[in-house]
């Protein structure tokens, strides 16, 4: 039983943060408070880690690495091994300094439980939410991790099988008629996922919200305690069921583009701050068929909004399927082409509608405008992470290939594309490297920029890289597009997650600031990690009391 395994995790005490409640309280071992409470009963992972460490309550714990005989870092990275408890919270010893400056709390979302009982899940995106939190204050860090409460996850726990359709996992259907009547729930989207494993953001108001692409996976956290507080319910009447996972989120709006499967085309809608209402800015017909294509993000300039029509596009029989495809809820269609529209964000107006080079790409890094000498706007610049238009990133990212690297060359080459969108109706587009991708060991994704250039002419990216030979993007690295170099980071085994940006208050440079990691290690454990935004040195890192699970995207709640 999985309860072995999790034994004596220590706890500190942390006088801000209540941790103590009922469900914990029956694993109360030793002083330490462990939460166990998967309710999924599981064979031994043949881990065999035991971490068994009490702290006293005001000293931060030094965490003993877990027995490495018994640790297959190939099959058993712990990047791609299920969270082992469903929270913990504790303060960690910091090697190095935390600027005073950085005063806040970290965010990091993902799909963190891969399995139910003895059923292993197919893919990355399968993974039921595990929210970490890093909070910073006075040099010191206190960190946690908790489960994302969804329906799905809950339903999951109380059933012992899957009960939603998530990426690429369906329940199993007993009979016929409970396939047919599940279909019929597809219908009106109640038998899909509202896992929110995606990402988290912090809206204008300061609510914060979890996300995935089913708009029902819009769930409101609470940041200290990581509670799950309920449903983010759109008030409007806009429909459809699914979303943009990447929202463009500022203190001043929430924009998102709701693709519509009927119609092939994407609605683009606003919401303000306070409301749970979005409202329709515009909307882009598809040039291109037979269904929009996948929208897990899109850019945006000051003044525009750009829709990309990608020939990855969703596949409206392959939603139904209770068997995954090569490609998912997704087909490839090249034929139908590639094309980037751009809408006037005041008026709703489509302003260019390119067709451009094929591309595959999960996230649009950022995007801008470029004047001529009288101030008209002339062209738009939008960076993604762009896979070669290759689509079998996705195939990669299948837990048994992410569990079974060899030390085979294996990830298949990425760059960060830079489209050029002429907005003097010109039909073409650009595409190519921004620069050259070598420079990052051509592997690029999970980017993020300093949220004050959003929509401006930027200098500087964060993402991961690649030190090859590997299957995963395992470096950081920051983008220069001006001198057209790269900056990496690298430790040998580890998987690195999104590096996220954090401005130093009062800034004038770009890169001024910090970047946060969590690094998972092949030997079980994990750090948080703490570079300079324009050195991109390591300041400080801590070490977690276990490694946790590869994450996705995260978000920045400063202390007010
Ligand atoms: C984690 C990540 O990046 C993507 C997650 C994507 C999900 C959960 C997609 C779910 C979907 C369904 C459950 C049915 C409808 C299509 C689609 C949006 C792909
Ligand atoms: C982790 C990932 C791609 C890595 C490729 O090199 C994509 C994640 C997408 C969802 O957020
Ligand atoms: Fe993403």
């Amino acid at each position: 039983m999985d309860s072995l395994l999790f034994s004596d995790i220590c706890r500190h005490h942390v006088s801000a943060i209540p941790m103590l409640d009922s469900d914990q309280s029956k694993h109360k071992k030793h002083g330490l408070v462990l939460d166990n409470n998967f309710g999924f009963a599981r064979k031994p992972d043949r881990r065999g880690l035991t971490i068994s460490r009490v702290a006293s309550p005001l000293q931060p714990a030094i965490v003993p690495s877990p027995d490495k005989e018994t640790v297959d870092p190939d099959k058993n990275h712990v990047a791609w091994t299920s969270v082992r408890q469903e929270r913990w919270e504790g303060e960690l010893v910091v090697q190095g300094e935390i600027p005073l400056w950085l005063k806040g709390t970290y965010l990091r979302n993902g799909p963190g439980l891969w399995h139910i009982e003895d059923y292993n899940f197919r893919h990355l995106f399968d993974g039921y939410a595990t929210l970490v939190k890093l909070h910073f204050e006075n040099g010191r860090l206190i960190a946690g991790h908790r489960q994302v409460e969804s329906e799905a996850y809950k339903a999951a726990k109380k059933n012992r099988k899957i009960c939603f359709r998530e990426f690429s996992e369906v329940p199993e259907y007993e009979n016929f008629m409970s396939y047919v009547g599940d279909l019929a729930k597809l219908f009106s989207g109640a038998s899909l996922t509202d896992n929110a494993n995606t990402g988290v953001v912090k809206l204008g108001d300061g609510r914060v919200v979890c996300l995935t692409e089913t708009q029902k996976g819009s769930l409101v956290i609470d940041p200290d305690s990581l509670d799950t507080l309920g449903r983010f319910e759109y008030s409007d009447s806009l429909g459809g069921l699914i979303h943009s996972a990447h929202p463009i989120v500022t203190d001043a709006e929430f924009l998102t583009l709701l693709p519509d499967l009927v119609k092939p085309g994407y609605m683009v809608v606003r919401m303000e701050p306070g409301t749970n209402e979005r409202k329709v800015i515009g909307r882009v017909a598809c040039r291109g068929g037979p269904a929009p294509g996948w929208v897990h993000s899109f850019p945006v300039t000051e003044h525009y909004v750009v829709v990309p029509e990608m020939p990855l596009r969703y596949c409206a029989q392959n939603l139904l399927r209770a068997e995954p495809t090569p490609l998912y809820k997704f087909e490839w269609h090249p034929q139908s082409k590639a094309f980037l529209h751009v809408m006037c964000k005041a008026s709703g107006k489509l302003v260019a509608s390119v067709e451009v080079p094929l591309f595959v790409t999960f996230h649009f890094i950022n995007a801008y405008e470029e004047e001529d000498e009288d101030g008209r706007v002339t062209s738009i610049v939008a960076d993604c992470c762009e896979h070669n238009a290759d689509t079998t990133i996705l195939d990669k990212l299948r837990l048994q290939n992410l569990r079974s690297f060899n030390g085979k060359d294996v990830l298949p080459d990425a760059r960060v594309g830079r489209f050029k969108i002429p907005l003097d109706g010109s039909p073409y587009g650009k595409l190519e490297a921004a620069l050259n991708p070598d420079e990052h060991g051509r592997g690029m994704d999970m980017c993020s920029i300093n949220p004050a250039f959003l929509g401006k002419k930027y200098r500087y990216a964060y993402a991961c890289g690649a030190q090859r030979p590997c299957h995963f993007p395992n470096t950081l690295t920051k983008l220069d597009f001006v001198e057209k170099r790269a900056k990496n980071w690298y430790d040998e085994g580890t998987v690195p997650s999104e590096p996220f940006f954090v401005a130093r208050p009062g800034a004038t440079e770009e890169d001024d600031g910090v970047v946060i990691s969590l690094i998972s290690e092949k030997n079980g454990g994990g750090y948080a990690l703490v570079l300079d935004g324009s050195t991109f040195q390591e300041i400080a890192r801590a070490k977690l009391p276990y490694g946790l699970p590869y994450g996705l995207h995260g978000c920045w709640v400063p202390k007010k």
